[in-house]
């Protein structure tokens, strides 16, 4: 555990701590078992491994990002032109993008609350942030001062599951394209919720902004850390994505590529729909122990895999019952954290992953509660 104090700790830090043992409900990473259509590809890799050692390289790219993209709705992502890159995770591809848009600006319009490695990776490449409420985002037309050259959204958002819609989506795409701002996307959580899942390339090729899509197969499945982060940007998009992604790295293993592929072939056959389903049930199974008590669910109407509960006034706040839970080996995030502009927002939230087996889901409500009442 790192010697900061809890409120001052990044929520990875948290997370990391979480992989030490005892019951794990705090990253956003799928760690729920395999299905037995999932086990049979885990099965099927040394074969994969002789299929990836003999083909090309590219096509084995192009169709991983087809058959995961398109399964999602997203017809027109740019594949097979040369603005579709795959790196080692989203995080490698957002880092890639801030050092590309500080290239461009010295201000960016961030959503506000986030998961806080966005700002963290934004501020590292020395860029300015100037918060942005989900709302405001909706609305499609930020007030925004002069000097923020890029809008970055997170959609659907972590933690709280809001979701820009396709009207939010192009109007601030055509605010973005008038008022020549890049419109930067960061779409991790989006194969989970299907009000995510209109073709937000098409939408963006049509408004003629320059804009960034951050995609990633890393919150889906459990496959060991195993994933891609897709970088993809627009025919007009001005910025050295490309130069800078080769910076970081020549190509992801086209073996995981390929894993990839048929994980999303089967998401596609299926497995997308027993995904939302037990991430409902876990949402289910959450809020009903929850019924009755202290303690509510935030956002009932949120699919992604993770679930914001609201504390109450008289109990402990989010970083003692945070502390309290790990003393009990119960591993949750406050939410302070990722209202990275005013952590006291989210003084009297946690979050509960919910990509996990419903007993553990249950067992975390359950200690949550308990610790809760104890306090
Ligand atoms: N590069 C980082 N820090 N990765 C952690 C991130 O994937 C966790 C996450 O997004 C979540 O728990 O919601």
């Amino acid at each position: 555990p790192s010697g900061a104090e809890p409120d001052r700790r990044n929520l990875t830090s948290m997370e990391t701590d979480a992989l030490i043992g005892g019951l794990n409900v705090s990253d956003g990473h799928p760690r729920m078992p395999l299905t037995a259509a999932q086990r049979a590809i885990v099965d099927s890799l040394p074969a994969l491994f002789d299929e990836a050692e003999k083909r090309v390289f590219e096509e084995i790219e192009a169709e991983a990002q087809q058959a995961f993209l398109h399964g999602i709705g997203q017809h027109r992502a740019p594949v097979g032109t040369g603005r579709l890159v795959s790196c080692y995770s989203s995080s490698v591809a957002m880092d890639i993008t801030a050092r590309a848009l500080a290239h461009r600006t010295d201000t960016i319009a961030l959503v506000h609350p986030t998961f806080d490695n966005i700002p963290d990776l934004l501020r590292g490449r020395g860029l300015k942030l100037l918060p942005v409420p989900e709302a405001e985002l909706t609305g499609g037309e930020p007030e925004l001062p002069d000097e923020v050259g890029a809008v970055f959204v997170t959609t659907p958002n972590n933690p709280t599951g809001w979701v820009l819609s396709e009207d939010g989506l192009r109007r601030l795409a055509a605010f973005c394209a008038r008022t020549g701002r890049v419109l930067a996307m960061d779409t991790c959580f989006r194969a989970q919720d299907e009000r995510a899942q209109y073709d937000t390339y098409a939408i963006l090729e049509e408004s003629g902004a320059q804009w960034v899509v951050i995609e990633d197969t890393g919150k889906l499945w459990p496959t060991l850390e195993l994933k891609a982060g897709f970088l993809a940007w627009g025919e007009h998009t001005d910025l050295p994505l490309l130069e800078y992604f080769s910076d970081v790295l020549l190509s992801v293993s086209p073996l995981v590529l390929l894993m990839l592929t048929r994980f999303a072939q089967d998401a596609e056959r299926g497995g997308y729909a027993e995904l939302h389903g037990l991430i409902a049930r876990n949402r289910r199974a959450l809020a009903q122990v929850l019924d009755g008590g202290p303690v509510r669910l935030t956002d009932p109407d949120a699919r992604i895999s993770v679930a914001r509960v609201t504390l109450p006034e008289d109990g402990p706040d989010a970083v003692a019952l945070y502390d309290e839970l790990v003393r009990r080996g119960t591993h949750v995030l406050p939410c302070g954290p990722f209202h990275w502009d005013r952590p006291q927002d989210g003084v009297r939230q946690v979050r509960l992953a919910l990509a996990r087996s419903g007993e553990d889901v249950v067992r975390a409500a359950r200690a949550l509660v308990d610790a809760v009442r104890a306090h």
